[in-house]
């Protein structure tokens, strides 16, 4: 099989795509993969260290109302189609599949525009602007939740899950805590504020960081790399607890997560779908700067199933978070049905079920 995969931004967008491909690869050895990125988007940093052959585009966001703006915004997207085009027939894909992020829109619609079939997958619970913009025009739809499926034409949406979910519930590396001069033997909470970090969450966690010293569990805690400088101080004095870990940026998450007890966290999809996969509780923070609060969701379908405490991010503080770290840890009944709640809503086999949709179009 020769395939485009192409999504981007952030992380969210990328690692289910890679995801994916890795699955590909292991069942299809023989499969041709390039992928479409941008130079700025966090793609450009880890689809080319993970081997995959990558080549660039350039794209700007559609904004939300008409503007000179926008105006400017059209012309780009033709031209980021026209660039999308020319690696599309350089590359003659068999199908091109998008996973989210402003970079999917021209790469998915060029396809299409070339008769190529092409499958686009959402991972929240509410769409993205693109992806509904490019629902009209992709063969195939795979949404990540059921909810999702109500914003998209019934007879070509299926819903596979996120493909980390597969990716991350295979993983089992006790030696990844150990790399952060963590113990095996005491329970892990494992924090961070999506792919790029949140600064409500970074103040929140300088308040909460003397509370931790001393506690009988331990903390793993990545600020995302913009916002590390702005509270380096305060992170490297407790550092060196040792029942504490911080870092800017986890490369290894899935082998991390996989050591975790419980989360703590924004609730963007690909996270909720990892975390879910291994059956931990989380304590979600849901962003409401994403689109049509689709974070809050996104959490709220966790917190019905069970597996999923909210803070609002207006309520956020040290001391919230703290307390309902506590809550869980010290009350094994609720902590085992949260636990069992959250590997309900795991999708194991969503790999599985995403290569399926794509060899649907290829009949
Ligand atoms: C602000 C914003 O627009 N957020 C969106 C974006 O978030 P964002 O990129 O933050 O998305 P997710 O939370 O879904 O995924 C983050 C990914 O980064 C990984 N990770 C995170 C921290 C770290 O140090 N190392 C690491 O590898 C996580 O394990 C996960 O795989 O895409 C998601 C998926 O469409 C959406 O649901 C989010 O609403």
């Amino acid at each position: 099989m020769r395939i485009i995969v192409t999504g981007g931004g952030t992380g969210g967008h990328v690692y289910p795509a890679l995801a994916f491909i890795s699955y590909l690869k292991k069942i299809t050895p023989g499969a041709e993969v390039l992928y479409i990125g941008t130079e700025k988007g966090l793609e450009s940093k880890i689809v080319p260290k993970a081997g995959l052959s990558f080549e660039t585009i350039d794209v700007q966001g559609l904004k939300r109302s008409m503007s000179p703006q926008n105006i400017k915004t059209i012309f780009k997207f033709i031209k980021s189609t026209n660039q999308a085009k020319k690696i599309i027939k350089d590359f003659s894909p068999d199908i091109v599949l998008g996973t989210g992020g402003y970079v999917s829109a021209p790469v998915i619609y060029g396809a299409s525009r070339l008769n190529i079939p092409t499958v686009i997958h959402e991972q929240n619970s509410i769409p993205g602007m693109t992806n509904k913009f490019l629902s009209r025009f992709a063969t195939k739809i795979a949404v990540g939740f059921q909810e999702a499926a109500n914003y998209f034409p019934e007879e070509k949406t299926h819903f596979t899950g996120n493909p980390r979910s597969q990716e991350i519930a295979d993983i089992d590396a006790e030696e990844a805590i150990s790399e952060f001069g963590m113990s095996l033997d005491k329970k892990t909470v494992l924090i961070f504020g999506g792919s790029r970090g949140a600064l409500k969450i970074n103040q929140a966690m300088v308040e909460a960081l003397p509370k931790f010293v001393g506690k009988n569990y331990q903390v793993i805690y990545a600020s995302g790399e913009i916002y590390y400088n702005e509270f380096k101080e305060v992170f490297e004095k407790y550092n060196i607890e040792p029942n504490i870990a911080i870092r800017s940026y986890i490369e290894n998450m899935s082998e991390v997560m996989s050591n975790a007890d419980i989360l703590v966290s924004r609730a963007g999809a690909t996270t909720l779908a990892e975390v879910t996969s291994l059956g931990i509780p989380s304590i979600l923070i849901p962003s409401p700067y994403v689109t049509a609060d689709h974070q809050t969701k996104n959490a709220e379908a966790l917190k019905k199933s069970g597996a999923a405490l909210i803070i609002t991010d207006a309520e956020l503080t040290g001391d919230k978070i703290i307390k309902q770290i506590e809550r869980i840890l010290d009350d094994g009944k609720m902590y085992r049905n949260m636990s069992d709640a959250s590997i309900r809503e795991g999708v194991l086999d969503s790999s599985v079920r995403l290569l399926k949709v794509i060899n649907r179009c290829l009949e």
